[in-house]
This record gives C-alpha cells, structure tokens and sequence, in this order.
C-alpha cells in the first residue's frame, strides 16, 4: 500500500534551480520527478511587497537556468522571513544570527516563499505563500547554544523549523513546508492547474 504512494508521479521532469537540500528533500518526498541545477543568479529586488520580493527572486533564479536548458521546465524559489515589516535573509555572521533571533522574541514573524515554474519565455506558474510563526521565548544562552550550533546559517531568518530548533516553536498558521522553503501543495495544486501534472 505505502508503495502506491512512494511512486514517482507521472509528469515531465522539473529542473530545481536551487540549491537549497530542503527543497530537494521536499520535491523528493512528494513524488515530483527533478534534477538539481543550481543557479548562480545574482539577487536584485525591485519590489517593496515582500510577496512580489520573493516571486522576482524566484523568477531571477529560474531565468538563469532556462537560458542554458531550452525547452525545459525550471523552478526557482526564495524564502525570506518578515519581522514587523522588515526583511530578513540568511544571517551574514554569527552576531548577526544571534541579533536576529533576539528581534524574533515576543512577536509573530511571517515567511514567504516565492516559487516560479518557467518554459523558455513562458511563466508556467508564479506565486508565493505566507506562514506566520511564533517562537516559545529563549534565554540568551539559549539562542548561543543554538547559532553555535551552525544550523542557523544557511537559512532565512537564522532558524530552521524542521531541525533541533522545533522545540522553540509554539505556533504555526499556514503551510509548515512554506517554512522550510517549499510549499509543495500549492505547487502542486498549481502544476495540476496548468496541466503539467495530473
Ligand atoms: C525559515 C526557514 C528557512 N529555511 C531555509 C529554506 C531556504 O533553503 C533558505 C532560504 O534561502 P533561499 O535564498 O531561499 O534559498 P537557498 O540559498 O537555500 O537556495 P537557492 O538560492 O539555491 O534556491 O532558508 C529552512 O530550511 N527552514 C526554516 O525554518
């Protein structure tokens, strides 16, 4: 029976331009038949929305590769983390980390994920999703143990929900794989909706 599910769904090939393992993981998990080619995209925003944000620098990533695979279709993704309006990205160094999971405290924060699936010129899909978090409150020994301990680093907002910081974590409203950089419901939702998959 669990086999029924473990199968590969029956659709072409994605290429996922990114190189985040999660969203790998994720893709994985659901059945959706890819391949990893990184992208190198340089990340430039225009817009102010952190939606339309994280949908351009979805685009941007997804644009680089379909340059150099015609034909092909291409995902690219972003995930940033909102704090009262302001954006927060990976963390640049330890401090930093550690400076923004203070600023977390006692307040909800949102996480977008922009996803844009791209066919040489044509936009297959684009949109993003918002989940809102809220953090169980830390000690400031806490928060160090944590960024020493290097999970934080390579993850928007310097916290990774599916890892050993889950035990800071008290509410969650919206899609939980949004949090870890890939909405895969919606993704597929919008794959069925455009006939890409059935
Ligand atoms: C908030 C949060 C983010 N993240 C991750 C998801 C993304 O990989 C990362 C945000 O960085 P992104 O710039 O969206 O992606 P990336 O640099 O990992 O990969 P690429 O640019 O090649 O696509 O943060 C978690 O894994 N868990 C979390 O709880």
């Amino acid at each position: 029976m669990a086999g029924e599910w473990e199968k590969e769904k029956n659709m072409e090939k994605i290429i996922l331009a990114s190189g985040s393992p999660r969203r790998s993981e994720l893709l994985e998990q659901a059945g959706i038949p890819f391949e990893v080619i990184k992208s190198g995209a340089e990340e430039i925003i225009t817009k102010t929305e952190p939606g339309e944000i994280v949908k351009e620098l979805s685009f941007c990533k997804a644009r680089t590769v379909v340059e150099e695979h015609p034909g092909c279709l291409v995902l690219g993704a972003d995930t940033i983390v909102v704090l009262d309006g302001q954006v927060l990205g990976k963390p640049k160094t330890k401090e930093h980390a550690m400076q923004m999971l203070r600023e977390m405290q006692g307040r909800a924060h949102q996480v977008y994920t922009g996803v844009t699936v791209i066919r040489d010129a044509q936009t297959v899909c684009s949109f993003y999703e918002k989940t809102e978090v809220v953090f169980y409150p830390m000690t400031d020994d806490e928060i160090r143990s944590y960024v020493e301990s290097g999970d934080c680093m390579d993850k928007a907002g310097a916290y990774g929900i599916q890892g050993s910081f889950a035990v800071y974590i008290k509410e969650i409203h919206g899609d939980y794989y949004n949090v870890m950089g890939l909405p895969v419901g919606k993704l597929w939702q919008e794959l069925k909706a455009c006939h890409i998959a059935e």
